[in-house]
């Protein structure tokens, strides 16, 4: 850390936003394999929240990947920088008043625990998207599973590569049972038992 960097309070704090919007701010991540459904519900959060007249943004991978983490690929220390960096924007969203909702794999545990030692109680929730790695092989969206098995890629998350479930998450979401409403929900459901909605 440069010691001639000095921190600056902006005028305007967190409190001042979240007083503004009527409504509180946190960061709703969600983890899972590919193909699980993290950017399905990310998006379906989001939406029911714009309905709600509340301030949301989602930060979805593939999206990130394109701009600010086009210089990572997904060796373990990229996939660290990757949410390191996720972790410090989705921060300057909780701070501007937004609810946030992040699709990232973050395989790794220790990474997730990083990242929710940036924020405040009650402004993480770390959302686990489970579903069996042969129920999002089968849904393959984007035909990643099949490059994967060929041997076209070889880190694959599930396949060449692990994830380590989350052992205490906000809420686990199984998509291979739950409809998307459900989940959406449950989610919902979530923020107002946390007095943030
Ligand atoms: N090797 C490998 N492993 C996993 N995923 C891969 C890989 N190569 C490309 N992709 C595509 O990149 C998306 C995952 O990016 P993330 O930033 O979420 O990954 S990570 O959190 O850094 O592990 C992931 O998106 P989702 O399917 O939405 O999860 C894939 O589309
Ligand atoms: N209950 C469910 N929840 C979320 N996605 C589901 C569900 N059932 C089926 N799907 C489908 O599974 C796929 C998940 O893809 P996606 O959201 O891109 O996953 P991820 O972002 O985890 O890679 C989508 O095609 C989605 O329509």
């Amino acid at each position: 850390m440069n010691n001639n960097l000095k921190w600056h309070q902006t005028t305007i704090t967190k409190k001042d936003r979240q007083r503004l919007n009527n409504h509180k701010s946190c960061v709703l991540w969600f983890t899972g394999l590919s193909g699980s459904g993290k950017s399905t519900l990310a998006n379906a959060v989001d939406h029911a929240l714009y309905r709600m007249g509340i301030h949301s943004y989602v930060l979805d991978g593939d999206n990130i990947r394109h701009g600010l983490n086009k210089d990572l690929g997904f060796a373990k220390e990229d996939r660290q920088e990757n949410i390191r960096r996720i972790g410090e924007v989705a921060k300057l969203f909780v701070d501007s008043g937004s609810i946030v909702t992040t699709a990232f794999i973050s395989p790794f545990r220790q990474d997730r625990e990083q990242i929710c030692e940036l924020f405040n109680e009650d402004e993480f929730f770390e959302i686990y998207v489970k579903c069996p790695l042969q129920v999002c092989e089968n849904r393959d969206p984007k035909g990643l599973y099949r490059k994967a098995r060929s041997g076209e890629i070889n880190d694959f998350t599930g396949i060449g590569s692990p994830y380590e479930e989350p052992t205490n998450p906000a809420l686990t979401l199984e998509t291979d049972t739950e409809s998307i409403a459900k989940a959406v929900e449950k989610v919902i459901g979530l923020l107002v038992k946390k007095k943030i909605v």
